[in-house]
């Protein structure tokens, strides 16, 4: 397979992607074992949301994206809409926790 400056077919560029879209989300599956587990630990619904934790994370991940090669505004894009998305799970997470430690 030719790289990435000398390919000229997309569909061959496409199922590159393909591959790298099955590799992320095999990293977004235990990136959610994670968060559920912050989700179970937090006290309370308040601290489901951490905008301090966030804008850290987003500092590193600019800084991950330049030393890469990526782009810190799509890497930082890309990041605000992945956590935002894990917020909104981590709060299903806590709440069932929360509503099952009630019913013990
Ligand atoms: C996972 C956490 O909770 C939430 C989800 C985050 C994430 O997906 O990175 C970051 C902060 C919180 O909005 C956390 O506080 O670490």
């Amino acid at each position: 397979m030719s790289d990435s400056d000398s390919v000229n077919d997309i569909a061959e560029a496409r199922a590159k992607i393909d591959g790298i879209n099955e590799q992320i989300i095999r990293l977004i599956a235990e990136r959610q074992q994670w968060v559920a587990a912050v989700g179970k630990l937090k006290k309370d619904e308040g601290a489901v949301h951490a905008p301090d934790r966030v804008e850290q994370e987003i500092r590193k991940v600019r800084q991950l994206a330049t030393d890469f090669g990526a782009s810190p505004d799509v890497v930082e894009a890309t990041f605000r809409a992945m956590i935002a998305a894990f917020t909104d799970f981590e709060l299903d997470v806590h709440r069932n926790a929360a509503s099952q430690s009630q019913q013990l």
